[in-house]
């Protein structure tokens, strides 16, 4: 569980006085999620979770909060945001910008299966080419990021791990990084940010690393995390190949996307292999704090690099 940012009954209660959703019956904090504080939250008119943002600043937030308005209205299952009662998409509580979502059918998934893992290629396609029709926003450069958080981290690590990093680096330099299509993405569409009912997806949750980047990345981070099986480190061709064939009957990939395919899955990999250190050697500290371990991307990223033959038809 992860709460940052603890909230009292009678703080939630003057903060939904900002919105038409009723009177607050329960709240607790959700036993889930690694960088915001999270809270069921009912009342006698509905179900919700409010979310005190920790991980993006406030400004970010427009930008989020739109995409995701963008994709509800084009078909693509999400939670969305309840409007403040002046319009607005998210207040503010406890010195954190605040967001109340509604509560989504349906859980998280641990292991998904084939079936559910098509409907995610399927949906993804989908929420690229919604994000296709977008207005550009200012690029996040994804080389550069994972550039300076490696530089940060790289004396924290031992000598093999300090290698895989610098090797993987110069490989993401050798991306044609402008070439590929971009939008706004996910970025984190990991099983347990998918809610489904049985094989049917209620919905897609945290979109809190949301950003403009290529779409390949995108797609990149879900194989993986739909794929790649961090217990028993295997990764799951079939699926991956499914996963491909419903993104595909949407949106096929160019020639470029092609070409840069299985450098993506590594950049995909390293980016959480370094998120994931950067939690453990720089830690914020809070409440209740869950934090994963960094050892299954590296042995991802190891396996990446022995199978670099790895190609769109593999
Ligand atoms: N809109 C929602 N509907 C239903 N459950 C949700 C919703 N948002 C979050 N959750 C639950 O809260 C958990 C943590 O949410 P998440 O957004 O992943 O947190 P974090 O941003 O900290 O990673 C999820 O695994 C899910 O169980
Ligand atoms: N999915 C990331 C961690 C981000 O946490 P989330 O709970 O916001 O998805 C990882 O697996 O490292």
């Amino acid at each position: 569980m992860s709460v940052y940012t603890p909230v009292t009954r009678e703080q939630l209660e003057r903060y939904l006085q900002q919105y038409s959703v009723g009177q607050l019956i329960d709240f607790q904090g959700i036993e889930a999620g690694v960088e915001n504080t999270n809270y069921f939250v009912t009342t006698n008119e509905g179900r919700f979770v409010l979310t005190l943002v920790e991980s993006v600043s406030a400004t970010q937030l427009p930008f989020i909060l739109d995409y995701i308005e963008q994709l509800t209205g084009n078909g693509v299952a999400c939670a969305s945001p309840i409007h403040l009662n002046t319009g607005e998409l998210y207040g503010q509580l406890n010195d954190r910008p605040a967001v109340l979502m509604s509560r989504l059918a349906g859980a998280p998934l641990d292991n998904p299966n084939d079936q559910q893992a098509s409907v995610i290629g399927l949906t993804l396609g989908q929420m690229h080419n919604v994000a296709d029709s977008l207005s550009p926003a200012q690029a996040v450069h994804i080389h550069h990021w994972c550039a300076d958080l490696g530089d940060q981290l790289m004396p924290h690590l031992a000598e093999e791990e300090q290698q895989i990093l610098h090797y993987n680096l110069q490989d993401t330099g050798q991306i044609a990084w402008d070439a590929l299509p971009s939008g706004p993405i996910h970025a984190d569409l990991f099983p347990d940010n998918a809610l489904f009912d049985g094989d049917q997806l209620c919905g897609l949750i945290d979109f809190y690393h949301a950003c403009s980047a290529p779409y390949l990345y995108d797609l990149c981070i879900t194989l993986n995390a739909w794929c790649y099986d961090e217990q028993s480190a295997t990764y799951d061709f079939n699926k991956a190949l499914l996963i491909l064939d419903s993104y595909q009957s949407v949106r096929p990939l160019n020639n470029d996307e092609q070409r840069s395919f299985s450098r993506m899955l590594q950049v995909a990999a390293m980016r959480f292999w370094l998120s994931r250190l950067r939690d453990i050697h720089f830690r914020k500290e809070g409440e209740v704090v869950t934090r994963k371990d960094p050892a299954g991307k590296l042995q991802l990223l190891k396996l990446l690099g022995e199978n670099q033959h790895l190609q769109m038809a593999s």
